[in-house]
C-alpha cells in the first residue's frame, strides 16, 4: 500500500486557518521520543489496555495520557480522578473531572512547518498546558444554578441549543461539591439509556430498581424493598437529577414519587428528595405502548407538588443566525410561516463545502444509518482496521451488560479505514475539539512514534489487524528503523475540522465510558476509541449533539418532534441540507404547546 494513499491526505483540501501558531495551536513537544521513552510508552499503553476500566469507584479510570494537548515525552500513565463519562459540549475549567482526553493533537496552519512548531512549542513552554477557553453561564443559567444550590426542586427547559446540557453539567459539579462527603447523595439519571450515558449516570429505571416499571406503585415499592441496594439508594439520595424528561412517562413520574415516599417513610413528594428535572417536551416524546395516549411528565399528578420552580431558557447558543433561530422556533411550535417554509425548501441544495467532509446524514432508523455508513466504507480501498472494545463492570451477565452498553455511543466493534469520516464522541480538554467534531482518518500509527520520522515515513505500515484494544490480539511487526521485532498496536490519526475552518490532527487513543450508580458502582463500562463513523447517524443518537454539517431527509421522519430534533442539530443554515421538506411533518404536540405558555422566563 503506498504511503500517499494510506494517508488519505491527497484528497483533503488543506484549509488550514491563517491563525498564527499560539499556545493552543501547536502545544505539543516536537522532540522525537527516545528509544527508552518509546518502549516505556508502549508498556504504559499496553498496561492501560490490559487493565481495562475499573470495576468500582474505588479504582480510578485510566487515562492513557493526560494530554494538556502536549505530545508526550517522558510521561507515564496518569491516574485521573474518577470522572463521569458525560458527553457535553465544550468543556471548560481545568479541574473538570468530567472531561478527559486520551489523545495527542497538533493544529496545523499554513505556516506550521517543523520549525514553526518548534518555535511555538518553545514560546509556549512545555509545562504550561493550553488553557481551555472560558465559558460563562448566562444570567438565566446562573439563576437556576443558584436555586439548585439552595436546595430548590426545579424543572428547566428551553429550545434546542439553549444550554440545558451545559447548565446540567454545572449543576452536577456544584452538587458534587456540596455533597463531597457523601457522593451517593446525588443521583444522576435520565429517561433513556443514551441520555443517561451522556451524563455518566444510569436510567431512572435502573436507579429506582423497578425494572420496566409497568406495575402499580405499591407492587414496585415492594419490589424495591426486596432489593437492598435499591432501597439504600432511595434512602441515601438527597438530590435526584432526571435528564431528558420529555421521554419520561407521566405515570412513571407519579410512581417514582410514591416509591420514594414509601421507602423513605415520608409523605412529602419524592420523600423529600430535591428533584432537578430538565429536557425539552418539544423534542422526542415518551414511548407509548399500543394505542395508549401520550402522558407527559408535566401531566403527572405529583409534578406541580414536586417542582417548586419552572424555567424556560431563552438564549440560544448553538445557532447564531437569528433567521435560523426564528425558523427553528416556528418549527418547534408547529407554526411555520410561508417565508420559513420557502427557506427550508431552498435548503434542498447540496451544502457548499471546500473539502471532502460530507454532512452527517440523520436517519430515524438505525438500519438506515448502518447501511449508509457501510456503503461509504465499501467505497474506500484502504485496509480495514478493527477496534474491539473491552467491556467490564459489576454486571457479569454478558447479555445484560451488552444491553446496557448498547446505549453507549462507542460501538463494541469499530471498523475504520484510512479515509473514513469519523466523529469525535468525547470533548477534549482544550475545548477546540468537542463531542461532535468531524474528521477523517489519515493513517494508523504506533503512538510511541507518532509525529516522528518513523510515523511520517510509514515505517509502521498498518499491517496490524484485529482488536487494538485487546492485548492478546497484538501483532508482531518488524521495526524497520531499529530492525527489532516488537509488539505494536496502531491507532488512528485523525484530521479534524475546527469550528474556525482550520484543521487539527490528532492521534486517537481509547477512552472509557461508564454506566455508574450514585454509589460509584460501575455497572458496566466500555473501553474504546472515542470515534464513530459519521457519514450517517440516528436522530435518536444525535439528540444533544451540535453538528456543523447536517443532511436530513424529512420524508423519512415519522414522529412528532423528530424533524425539530434533526434540524436543530445544525449550527447554521449554510451547514444544513433538507430534503423532502413537508410542513405537515412539522408538528408540535398541542398539549405541549398549551403547557409551554405557562413557563417562567428570566429576563437577561
Ligand atoms: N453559557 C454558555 N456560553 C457559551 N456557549 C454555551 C453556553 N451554554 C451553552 N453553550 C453552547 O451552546 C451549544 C448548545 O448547548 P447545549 O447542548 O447545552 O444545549 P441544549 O439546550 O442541551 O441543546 P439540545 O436540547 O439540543 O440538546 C453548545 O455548543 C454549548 O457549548
Amino acid at each position: 500500500m503506498s504511503r500517499s494513499s494510506q494517508s488519505g491526505l491527497r484528497s483533503i483540501k488543506r484549509d488550514w486557518s491563517d491563525k498564527p501558531p499560539s499556545s493552543q495551536d501547536i502545544p505539543w513537544d516536537p522532540t522525537p521520543p527516545k528509544d527508552d521513552v518509546r518502549s516505556r510508552r508502549l508498556k504504559e499503553i499496553e498496561e492501560a489496555l490490559r487493565s481495562g476500566p475499573p470495576s468500582s469507584s474505588s479504582s480510578k479510570p485510566l487515562s492513557i495520557q493526560p494530554t494538556n494537548n502536549k505530545r508526550p515525552s517522558t510521561t507515564s500513565i496518569d491516574e485521573v480522578p474518577t470522572k463521569k463519562a458525560r458527553q457535553l459540549p465544550v468543556s471548560w475549567g481545568q479541574d473538570d473531572p468530567l472531561s478527559s482526553s486520551t489523545t495527542w493533537s497538533r493544529d496545523k496552519s499554513s505556516k506550521a512547518s517543523t520549525s514553526a512548531k518548534k518555535e511555538s512549542s518553545r514560546s509556549t513552554g512545555r509545562d504550561r498546558p493550553a488553557k481551555p477557553p472560558a465559558v460563562f453561564l448566562s444570567q438565566e443559567q446562573t439563576k437556576i444554578l443558584k436555586l439548585v444550590e439552595k436546595g430548590t426542586s426545579v424543572f428547566y427547559t428551553g429550545s434546542a441549543g439553549t444550554g440545558k446540557s451545559v447548565l446540567l453539567r454545572e449543576i452536577i459539579r456544584a452538587l458534587r461539591r456540596k455533597y463531597s462527603k457523601s457522593p451517593d447523595a446525588v443521583a444522576i439519571t435520565a429517561s433513556t439509556g443514551i441520555a443517561a450515558c451522556n451524563i455518566g449516570g444510569t436510567t431512572i429505571h435502573s436507579f429506582a430498581g423497578i425494572g420496566l416499571g409497568i406495575e402499580e406503585a405499591k407492587v414496585l415499592s415492594a419490589k424495591v424493598r426486596k432489593n437492598r441496594k435499591a432501597t439504600s439508594r432511595w434512602q441515601r439520595t438527597k438530590v435526584l437529577i432526571i435528564d431528558e424528561v420529555s421521554m419520561l412517562d407521566g405515570d412513571l413520574f407519579d410512581k417514582l414519587s410514591e416509591i420514594a415516599s414509601t421507602i423513605r417513610n415520608s409523605p412529602i413528594p419524592f420523600g423529600g428528595i430535591q428533584i432537578i428535572v430538565t429536557g425539552d417536551f418539544f423534542q422526542l416524546p415518551p414511548v407509548v405502548k399500543g394505542n395508549g395516549q401520550t402522558k407527559f411528565a408535566f401531566e403527572a399528578m405529583m409534578w406541580h407538588k414536586t417542582i417548586e420552580r419552572t424555567f424556560n431558557l431563552t438564549k440560544v447558543f448553538r445557532q447564531r443566525d437569528q433567521e435560523f433561530v426564528d425558523m427553528l422556533n416556528e418549527m418547534r411550535f408547529g407554526t411555520l410561516s410561508s417565508k420559513s417554509i420557502a427557506k427550508f425548501r431552498s435548503l434542498s441544495r447540496p451544502i457548499p463545502i471546500q473539502d471532502d467532509l460530507v454532512p452527517t446524514e440523520l436517519f430515524p432508523r438505525r438500519e438506515d444509518v448502518e447501511r449508509a455508513n457501510q456503503s461509504r466504507m465499501n467505497l474506500l480501498d484502504e485496509k480495514q482496521e478493527a477496534f474491539k472494545a473491552i467491556d467490564a463492570g459489576l454486571i457479569t451477565d454478558e447479555e445484560q451488560r451488552s444491553k446496557i452498553l448498547a446505549n453507549v455511543m462507542a460501538p463494541s466493534l469499530l471498523m475504520l479505514r484510512a479515509g473514513a469520516q469519523v466523529m469525535l464522541i468525547k470533548n477534549q480538554e482544550d475545548g477546540m475539539l468537542v463531542n461532535g467534531s468531524i474528521g477523517k482518518v489519515l493513517r494508523f500509527v504506533d503512538p510511541a512514534v507518532y509525529g516522528t520520522d518513523q510515523d511520517i515515513e510509514g515505517a509502521f505500515a498498518p499491517e496490524f489487524v484485529g482488536s487494538s484494544a485487546a492485548t492478546e490480539d497484538l501483532v508482531k511487526k518488524k521495526d524497520k528503523k531499529s530492525s527489532t521485532v516488537g509488539t505494536v498496536k496502531l491507532f488512528p490519526v485523525v484530521e479534524f475540522l475546527l469550528p474556525n475552518g482550520g484543521r487539527r490532527e490528532m492521534l486517537v487513543l481509547p477512552d472509557v465510558w461508564k454506566v455508574e450508580l450514585p454509589s460509584g458502582e460501575v455497572q458496566a463500562s466500555r473501553t474504546q476509541l472515542p470515534l464513530i463513523l459519521s457519514w450517517a447517524m440516528s436522530i435518536h443518537k444525535s439528540q444533544g449533539q451540535t453538528l456543523e454539517r447536517v443532511k436530513v431527509d424529512l420524508s423519512k421522519v415519522f414522529e412528532k418532534g423528530q424533524a425539530y430534533v434533526a434540524l436543530s442539530r445544525a449550527t447554521c443554515l449554510e451547514g444544513l441540507q433538507v430534503l423532502g421538506f413537508d410542513p405537515r411533518k412539522v408538528q408540535a404536540h398541542p398539549k405541549v404547546v398549551a403547557w409551554s405558555k405557562t413557563l417562567e422566563t428570566i429576563a437577561e
